[in-house]
């Protein structure tokens, strides 16, 4: 008979103990059920033995029958088992003390090796007894996995191998007493328990199974006489051939305890891949093992990403082909350099009375009128002057609309640092850099300059009293005689200087206000490119030239300002006008001294009259006093560059001056204390023909402006886009005006009319060449006129833009500074 707990603690009660009874105390332990069961840890040599006792039986299933359920009616039937009525419950209390003995009692927890560790109150609480039967062999078999039938074959060949849960108990024994050595005990103790869960709870499956069981012999028992006969003889649960029903039910029970196949994934994520790494070495021998592979070589090539890596870092001359992987492939190097003393500002912050002074000058306003087809593409005034579109200037929403370059970078920097795309990296030789992480298209936006805005006051204060002992500065000239110091500031403050920048630093009106930002150069940058833009650094004297680091081919070997701008960059206007030159010199048939054929030499270049045999004699005659003469006037000219240039720094207006002439003074007084200052002053004007050159072009065309076609207002905001794209950083307005007086441009009208008076005096040669030159003068103008030439849109295009036009006032102001 088998008495179990029907208590909800009763499956917890079976994580402690099993105890599994003999036939003969059946009756006795109905009784016993009804007090709760005490089982303690075997004490004595019997007890031991007990432990692998092969001498248990199974339990005969009618009498768990007899016990449990008795169908109400059927108490008082013939075939009915009877319950043991002569057993009071006292003495079957008794009687289990007594047959203690006999009662082959598994205690789980020494089973399993952890009943040292058990603490004596959690024994108490929680051993019960069960009693097994049929259905506990049942349950075992269920429970019994390949390896433990294994164990059990082999470690327990005296065990009785009809009782499956000892068995089972028996090869958890053998295998608990093994580890008993490992000190994982707590691993141990909960592996017990979860084990002996699983019996309980098959145990549980299986009383309840054999409860349908019964009822459904007991119905059977009661339709039909054969099988009542034959079921009071023979106990329940036991299989014959003779059912058929029976038959199934073992057939179910026998699939049911087939053992389940494991199955091992053989592919996977890593398949075909080779690791360093051998799971069955420890970490310290893993190591090991790497590190005598890494001498050896690795057999297997390294993922592309790291091989790229190590090229870019390579020497650049000693890799024998340049090299860039696009971004995704690419991944920069998980370096994170710290920067000390940097506060991280994302917007610009006005200080002190900058906030003021701001709101006094407003930016102009400005429209675009771009239909949704283009999309505020380079035809796009707004686009054009650098003004950011938006819902009050541009009727094109957002998802058209693509000259919002700002509300872009916002959106970007709310995405992951690789969305955001730049970082700050150190440089070799230049203290730290900005490095691309990912890939930006020519003209698209990097990253803003911002910072504090201070009044000139207050960055000359900082200058004598915070930055005093730094060696370093931010600061940027902006709009509206501010400054930006970016000493707080977003990681565009680390950008370098090079004479071949890939970027450029770019002032755009956003929101009418004025805000400066990195913009990808006409290259575009690729992932892992340094990002670079020309400072135009302004030293302010010699003592404060550093020497420039840029490496590139051009380099002007000092950080300064801009060199004059060779003839190619110059105006559309003397672009056209020599033209004229050249061929009104070939009809000439001049000769200019070598000096005036070097491409930089900023000197106007005179018309020679004489072209004959002689003066060719002459001049090659004459050639090292020539060059004598032109090595001395170079020399000369040189120095006159030098004394404007270091003029105009003085005079100009900067960061470090309140006024032009009262910066200069400061610097005058100040500069022996600034040694080492490291400030990007940067003008931010359009790029516009030279002054000269407009006036030429006015002068030549002036006559002929009243039989001008109107230009349209598109044509004439692609010429300004042209004319004013913002590009690299312009030099100061003074350059530009100096500039103009400088590199003068080669050939006018006055200089085409001087020409002509001398040639009256010319030989009768020379006269019919110079009336060559004049009819080719007024082909060429007329040419001009009929393909409408950017040197007359450059100035149609201010006019033209109505009178309110910002480009108009922009363009204005910008050759005007
Ligand atoms: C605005 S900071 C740029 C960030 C700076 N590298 C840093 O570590 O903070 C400007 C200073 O960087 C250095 N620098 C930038 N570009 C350079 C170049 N091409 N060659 C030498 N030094 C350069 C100069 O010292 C310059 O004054």
């Amino acid at each position: 008979m088998a008495a179990r707990d029907a208590s909800p603690s009763s499956t917890s009660s079976t994580l402690s103990n099993i105890t599994v009874q003999t036939e003969k105390q059946a009756d006795i332990r109905i009784m016993s059920s009804a007090s709760p069961s005490i089982s303690t840890p075997p004490t004595s040599l019997d007890d031991e033995h007990s432990v692998l006792s092969d001498t248990t039986k199974m339990e005969p299933l009618s009498e768990v029958v007899d016990e449990i359920h008795i169908p109400p009616g059927l108490e008082n039937a013939p075939d009915t088992p009877q319950p043991a009525q002569d057993v009071t419950p006292s003495e079957g209390r008794r009687a289990v003390r007594s047959s203690r003995k006999s009662v082959t009692t598994y205690n789980v927890q020494i089973l399993a090796g952890t009943a040292i560790h058990t603490p004596t109150k959690y024994l108490e609480k929680h051993h019960k007894n069960v009693v097994h039967g049929d259905l506990e062999a049942a349950a075992a078999k269920e429970m019994l996995t390949p390896g433990k039938k294994r164990a059990r074959q082999s470690e327990s060949a005296s065990a009785a191998g009809d009782d499956p849960v000892e068995e089972q108990l028996a090869a958890e024994s053998a295998q608990a007493s093994r580890r008993r050595t490992s000190s994982r005990v707590t691993d141990l103790r909960k592996e017990a328990l979860r084990n002996i869960s699983g019996v309980g709870q098959v145990v549980a499956n299986a009383l309840s199974d054999g409860k349908t069981l019964v009822q459904n012999s007991l119905r059977r028992s009661a339709s039909d006489s054969a099988l009542r006969a034959s079921s009071s003889q023979r106990p329940l649960g036991t299989t014959r051939g003779g059912s058929g029903s029976e038959a199934n039910e073992a057939g179910e029970r026998k699939e049911f305890l087939k053992p389940k196949k494991k199955l091992w994934l053989r592919q996977g994520l890593y398949v075909g891949q080779h690791r360093d790494f051998d799971p069955r070495l420890k970490e310290s021998q893993n190591r090991a093992r790497k590190r005598t592979k890494r001498q050896h070589g690795p057999d297997v090539l390294p993922m592309p990403m790291f091989a790229a890596a190590r090229v870019l870092d390579e020497d650049p001359h000693h890799v024998f082909k340049d090299f860039k992987l696009p971004f995704d492939t690419y991944h920069p190097l998980p370096r994170k350099v710290k920067v000390d003393g940097w506060v991280k500002l994302n917007k610009n912050r006005f200080i002190g009375e900058a906030s003021a002074l701001w709101k006094r000058d407003k930016q102009d306003s400005s429209q675009c009128y771009c239909k949704p087809e283009d999309g505020c593409g380079e035809a796009c005034h707004n686009r054009i002057m650098a003004y950011e579109c938006d819902d009050t200037n541009c009727r094109l929403g957002a998802e058209l609309c693509c000259n919002r370059p700002f509300a872009e970078l916002k959106k970007r920097a709310k995405g992951n640092r690789y969305d955001y795309g730049v970082e700050v990296a150190d440089t070799p030789d230049r203290g730290f850099g900005v490095r691309a992480m990912r890939v930006f298209e020519p003209h698209q936006i990097i990253v803003e300059y911002a910072g504090e805005i201070i009044t000139q006051a207050e960055c000359e204060r900082r200058m004598k009293q915070v930055y005093k002992k730094d060696k370093c500065y931010y600061l940027m000239s902006f709009d509206n005689k501010m400054i930006i110091d970016a000493t707080r500031g977003t990681i565009a403050r680390f950008v370098n200087h090079s004479c071949e920048p890939n970027c450029e630093m770019i002032k755009w009106t956003v929101g009418g206000e004025p805000r400066m930002a990195l913009f990808a150069g006409s290259r575009g940058i690729m992932t892992g490119e340094e990002l670079t833009y020309d400072y135009n650094f302004d030293p302010f004297s010699q003592k404060n030239i550093q020497i420039c680091r840029c490496g590139t081919e051009s380099c002007r070997g000092v950080l300064g300002p801009k060199p004059k701008k060779p003839v190619e960059d110059k105006s559309i206007a003397s672009t056209i006008i020599a033209g004229t030159k050249r061929k009104f010199q070939d009809i000439m048939g001049s000769v200019r001294s070598k000096s005036e054929d070097t491409p930089m030499s900023p000197k106007k270049r005179k018309l020679l009259a004489g072209t004959t045999a002689m003066s060719k004699v002459k001049y090659a005659i004459d050639e090292p006093e020539v060059a004598r003469e032109r090595a001395e006037k170079e020399a000369a000219e040189h120095s006159r560059q030098i004394a404007s240039r270091q003029n105009r720094a003085l005079n100009r207006s900067t960061p470090v001056t309140g006024s032009r002439s009262a910066g200069a003074k400061y610097l005058r007084k100040n500069l022996p204390s600034i040694k080492s200052s490291r400030i990007t002053t940067v003008s931010f004007q359009r790029k516009v023909p030279k002054v000269g050159a407009l006036k030429a072009i006015k002068q030549s065309t002036h006559a002929r402006a009243a039989t001008r076609p109107a230009k349209t207002a598109l044509g004439a905001s692609k010429q300004a886009r042209s004319q004013a794209r913002p590009t690299t950083p312009k030099k100061n307005s003074r350059d530009v005006e100096s500039d103009s007086d400088e590199d003068s441009v080669n050939i006018t009208p006055a200089s085409l009319r001087s020409a002509s008076k001398k040639s009256l005096n010319a030989s009768p040669a020379v006269r019919g060449r110079l009336s060559k030159v004049e009819s080719i003068k007024s082909k060429s103008e007329s040419k001009r006129m009929s393909r409408g030439s950017s040197q007359r849109t450059s100035k149609v295009t201010v006019e033209d833009l109505g009178k309110d036009h910002p480009a108009r006032s922009r363009l204005r102001t910008a050759s005007g500074r």
